[in-house]
């Protein structure tokens, strides 16, 4: 799925207006009547108090619009407008006009006004801000703010909660209006998905108030989110007459005294995502526990018993995973840096031998077209120096990527994989990931994928969309606090057959985020 800028969302309103021949006034009211049928699909009519607080703009008509369809069905409202501004759009007054003639008198809120009391019981609907946002809220705005999050009340934001910009980062907390819920017009938003700006809404969902499907079809993107579909169409299915030859050969090399169980777990994982062979290449203290732990792996050892020293093999791997709890000895950085000065094949560069590229830049360029590194948050730093906020980073990692021709996975409650100039956001995944060895798991599964000859960007996007759909499917067994690396690996056979579990159809009580 797209994620569109607000320009885009805006030119696509336009094309839709024309096209379909509707005044932006229908196109509003298609709007408001989705956001009522999703509220009265819930609320059955239940007299549970809803608060409509509205802007000026745009985003306030589509509060306005919503308020007289609950008007109209019986509901329980009380209807506020926020007025930030003179300057009110259109389709706001005619929908200001529509409630007065239902003699519905909204409450005007200013500087100065007395805030509503509002129970912890009772519903607000934040219809203040959409992507017209441009600059921070007035101070009294965020006051208003603070008083709707002090009720406690549940904040169902219309389009995108009120504050949040589309394409940059709030500088203060208070000038957003948190949400329990978002119901976001037509697509998600960036920065639904990004570390600081995703705290903002707990939940999403996307309502399809019907823009032109075409342009939206044609209008390319910068990002984009990676679910099921995305993944499906360049899925490799096994072929009847295939041998274990056909998919590829993967080598880990990582592992040092006290680290071992972190290339267990690469190459388990190397295995179960469907590599014909693997290798691991490690100091001699490991031979005897990865023999023991995984009869399936072939097993090369270095000339040292605690790290790696010298990088000598004897196969030829289709594809490297390399640095998983391989540690920063001075001669493991050295047999690394002649490691790549010679490999040329495709390699998944993790953990220390980020780090050590961290430190050696110039070994980026002995690295491979579009090697694929997989750095955490602070990893990513050393690599790219430190960033102002979330799209700092990403126009950091793109500029990055493209100058070395590199795919970066930005390892996060969303990964983010940046290629060039695009980046692809995962949906799946969950907090119980949020633990040792996930990270030396998900290596092991990209460079499996690589070997079986997916494309490196390819091997990212499954082996990141896999990872994650894995870790979903064995947390509702495990639950999130008991959720171990380990149990990552078990569930991607799961999660390879879920590819093609047809969806059922989600009954509206069901439906939460994608
Ligand atoms: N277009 C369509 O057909 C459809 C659109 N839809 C809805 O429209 C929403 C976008 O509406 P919108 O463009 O009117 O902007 P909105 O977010 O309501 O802001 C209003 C104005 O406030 C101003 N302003 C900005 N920042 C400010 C600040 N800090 N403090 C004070 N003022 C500030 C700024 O005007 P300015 O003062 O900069 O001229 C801005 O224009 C969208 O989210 C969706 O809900 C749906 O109905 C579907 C059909
Ligand atoms: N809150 C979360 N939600 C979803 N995925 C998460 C979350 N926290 C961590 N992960 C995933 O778990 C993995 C952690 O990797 P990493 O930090 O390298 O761990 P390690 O080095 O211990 O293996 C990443 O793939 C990351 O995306
Ligand atoms: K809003």
């Amino acid at each position: 799925m797209k994620l569109f800028t607000a320009e885009q969302v805006y030119a696509a309103d336009k094309f839709t207006i024309e096209k379909q021949n509707i005044t932006s006034d229908e196109l509003m009211e298609r709007a408001a009547i989705q956001l009522f049928n999703w509220l009265h699909l819930r609320m059955q009519g239940a007299q549970v108090k809803i608060h409509l607080f509205c802007g000026i703009g745009n985003n306030g008509g589509d509060g306005l619009a919503l308020a007289r369809h609950l008007q109209d069905h019986g509901y329980n409202i009380e209807v506020y407008v926020v007025n930030y501004s003179k300057k009110r759009s259109k389709d706001f007054l005619t929908n200001l006009e529509r409630l007065k003639e239902r003699k519905i008198w909204p409450n005007f809120l200013e500087e100065g006004s007395e805030w509503p009391p509002i129970k912890e019981e009772e519903i607000i609907v934040d219809a203040i801000f959409g992507i017209g946002l441009n600059r921070a809220p007035d101070e009294w705005v965020g006051n208003l703010f603070e008083h709707l999050e002090s009720t406690k009340a549940f904040v169902l934001a219309v389009d995108i909660p009120s504050g949040l910009f589309t394409e940059s980062v709030p500088k203060r907390e208070k000038d957003v209006l948190k949400a329990n819920y978002t119901l976001s017009f037509q697509v998600p938003k960036l920065v639904f998905f990004l570390p600081q700006t995703g705290k903002y809404t707990v939940q999403w969902e996307v309502l399809d108030i019907g823009l032109d499907k075409q342009f939206l079809f044609e209008t390319d993107t910068d990002y984009s989110l990676i679910g099921k579909n995305e993944i499906l169409p360049f899925y490799r299915p096994r072929e009847k007459y295939s041998h274990k030859g056909t998919y590829g050969h993967s080598l880990i090399i990582g592992g040092s005294y006290g680290k071992m169980g972190a290339v267990q777990l690469a190459a388990r994982s190397c295995l179960r995502v469907g590599s014909g062979l693997v290798t691991v290449y490690i100091p001699k203290c490991g031979y005897i526990p990865l023999q023991t732990a995984i009869p399936e792996a072939m097993v090369i050892t270095d000339n040292e018993d605690s790290h790696i020293s010298e990088i000598e093999l004897s196969i030829e791997p289709t594809a490297v995973g390399l640095g998983v709890g391989m540690g920063t000895k001075e001669g493991t950085s050295e047999a690394i840096a002649n490691f790549l000065k010679d490999y040329k094949r495709p390699v998944v560069v993790d953990a220390d031998a980020l780090n050590l590229i961290a430190q050696h830049k110039d070994l980026l360029k002995y690295l491979p077209g579009q090697a694929v590194l997989t750095p955490h948050p602070k990893e990513l730093e050393r690599l790219i120096g430190s960033w102002k906020d979330d799209f700092d980073k990403l126009e950091k990692a793109k500029v990055f990527s493209d100058k070395h021709d590199c795919v970066l996975v930005i390892k996060g409650a969303h990964t983010i994989i940046i290629y060039k100039n695009k980046g692809y956001v995962n949906t799946t995944g969950n907090p119980g990931m949020a633990t040792g060895g996930t990270g030396d798991v998900l290596t092991g599964m990209i460079t499996g994928l690589i070997a079986q000859g997916y494309e490196p960007l390819q091997a990212a996007l499954l082996g990141v969309y896999l990872h994650g759909r894995s870790g979903d499917i064995t947390v509702e067994n495990t639950g999130y606090q008991a959720l171990l690396a380990t149990d990552v690996i078990e569930g991607i056979g799961p999660a390879f057959l879920d590819l093609f579990k047809v969806e059922e159809k989600v009954s509206a009580e069901e439906d939460g985020n994608e």
